[in-house]
């Protein structure tokens, strides 16, 4: 673990504090563009329907009059016909039958859907300094039976404010996360090692199987190098038993993904009915926050140590929250939970549809293979430094983000009364920003069906190229605090794959459709060839 590059700054607190103090001062003048604008004029009816209101004569309409599927009929969609894990499909279906916006309802719940790439930049570039993703309650119940602190997913308001502004100081910026470069490739000389294991088990000798298996315990053994400042051995030939526990936990977690978001939505009454998903919710819970906690224990028990031996503190991520304690401990088991929850199947099922669109256009993969030996010469390890001049491996990342958004779509409570296409929005309504639908939108990315890693690349600095029909990390202050991690992560393994390894389609996985579950993944396994190029 190289950790000696990475000196602790225990005396710049007071700075941080200041930055963060300023651009929060900022972001606090983006306040909700709400119905008490100026020039909206607002006659309320005081019988008691929903107010008529206008914009400069403009008359604009309530809630009511929004279109979109009938409660009946969305119930038959989800729960007839397994919509759950089409939800990315539906996107496109609702937007092209009822437009850039419409209204869904789920039982109590009424759901404003934005599909229309402006309306999303509109609702996200007027966010409020706490923006509210969606409701956290049977997230923050577990947290308040256990005695457990919540983390940035499911913190809000004041507590949210504080431990983002702790932590986008430091996992934020492109040159904050470069430090993580050493730790990164060695966990890429691991899986490397890997894929040559997995294939040498196959007749053919190339064939990998069921690649996202493979890639998860990447991006695991990734992030707890980067989060706890220690290995795992998830790509290890034997994984040791407590990884294998984790994983187990972390698989129940995601399996059960549908079922602990539902657990908070089963009324309290019909637990004691109906007990299963809100037990598996609270008990992969457990798993969870134990392992983190066996993990950041360790390392202050190691910290404690070093200081009791009057030797310097050095360190990554972990030590220093420890060391600053500008987070109390079980924040900090808290945020460690949920970052390691986040960053592993988002991290996964994106090298998984990376390393898949590669092998099924093999010209786009040489082009991108060019540029890699033609920057880096053959056989260079890339570090974060050298990203920037691999324009197509950025290309491929954001293009297969574009095509599998692991995120399909996102949410916001409404912090404030808002009007989107000429639509009235109370206060406290629930937006969904439908990203995969931008994302396919032909407005927005002609020929949107086709991988083009290309079509991301500047062609001079006046070009804008990022557009908010694909913004997979999410917009603005409530965006993946994870982002360049990640990033870093998928950048630097599919450089040395591509490096290594003309990556093919393998006769065992034909076309591999995405499904939602939870996060959009692959239907079906994606078995890929992996043909050493030296050969
Ligand atoms: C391909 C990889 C990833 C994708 C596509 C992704 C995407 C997202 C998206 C769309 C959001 C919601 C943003 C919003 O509401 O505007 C989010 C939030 C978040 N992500 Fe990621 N993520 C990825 C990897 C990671 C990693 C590696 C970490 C670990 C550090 C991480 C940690 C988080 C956290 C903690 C939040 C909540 C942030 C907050 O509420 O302040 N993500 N991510």
């Amino acid at each position: 673990m190289a950790l000696q590059n990475k000196i602790l700054l225990l005396n710049y607190k007071g700075y941080l504090r200041e930055v963060f103090n300023r651009s929060f001062a900022s972001n606090s003048r983006a306040l909700y563009k709400s119905a008490r604008n100026e020039s909206l004029r607002i006659t309320e009816i005081e019988d008691g329907r929903e107010p008529e209101r206008s914009v400069d004569g403009t008359r604009i309409r309530s809630l009511k009059e929004m279109p979109g599927p009938s409660a009946i009929s969305n119930l038959i969609e989800f729960f007839c016909r397994d919509g759950f894990s089409r939800i990315h499909e539906i996107q496109i279906e609702h937007s092209k039958k009822y437009g850039k916006i419409f209204k869904s309802r789920f039982g109590p719940q009424l759901v404003v859907s934005i599909a229309g790439r402006d309306l999303v930049a509109e609702v996200l570039r007027a966010e409020g300094v706490a923006p509210q993703r969606g409701n956290m309650e049977s997230w923050q119940e577990y947290r308040d039976l256990r005695g457990r602190s919540t983390g940035l997913i499911s913190a809000e308001g004041e507590d949210w404010l504080k431990m983002r502004s702790v932590l986008r100081q430091l996992i934020m910026r492109p040159k904050d996360v470069a430090q993580f470069s050493d730790d990164v490739n060695g966990v890429i000389v691991d899986l490397i090692k890997r894929v040559d294991t997995l294939r040498s088990q196959q007749p053919d000798g190339q064939t990998v199987l069921n690649i996202n298996d493979l890639f998860f315990k990447y991006a695991m053994e990734g992030m707890a190098a980067i989060l706890y400042e220690d290995r795992l051995g998830c790509l290890e030939n034997k994984i040791p038993q407590k990884s294998q526990d984790y994983i187990a936990a972390l698989h129940l977690m995601f399996s059960s993904f549908k079922m602990t978001m539902y657990a908070g939505a089963i009324p309290k009454w019909l637990r004691p009915i109906i007990p299963r998903p809100w037990k598996e919710f609270c008990s992969s819970w457990d798993g969870l926050f134990s392992f983190s906690q066996v993990h950041v224990d360790k390392r202050l028990a190691e910290i404690k140590d070093q200081v009791a031996r009057g030797e310097a503190v050095k360190g990554g991520l972990l030590t220093h929250m420890l060391v600053t304690q500008e987070m109390n401990l079980e924040e900090i088991y808290a945020n460690m939970t949920e970052m390691l929850l986040a960053g592993v199947d988002t991290t996964s099922f994106t090298l998984s549809w990376a390393t898949y669109l590669l092998a099924r256009n093999p010209d786009v993969q040489e082009q991108i293979y060019e540029e890699i030996t033609t920057t880096l010469g053959h056989g260079t390890i890339p570090t974060a430094d050298d990203v920037p001049r691999l324009p197509l491996i950025r290309g491929l990342v954001k293009e297969t983000l574009r095509l599998f958004p692991v995120l399909p779509g996102n949410g916001r409570v409404t912090q404030d009364d808002l009007v989107v296409a000429g639509y009235f929005i109370p206060k406290g309504t629930q937006l969904a920003l439908c990203h995969y639908s931008t994302s396919m939108d032909e407005e927005n990315f002609p020929g949107a069906k086709d991988f083009c890693p290309e079509r991301w690349i500047r062609k001079d600095a006046t070009d804008r190229v990022d557009n908010f029909g694909s913004i997979p990390f999410g917009y603005g202050i409530r965006s993946c605090i994870g982002r360049r991690l990640a990033e870093l992560e998928m950048h630097l393994a599919l450089t040395q794959l591509i490096q290594r390894y003309r990556i093919g389609v393998c006769p065992f996985t034909d076309e591999v459709k995405a499904k939602t579950h939870g996060l959009l993944c692959p239907a079906a396994p994606i078995n890929l060839h992996f043909i050493e190029r030296r050969a």
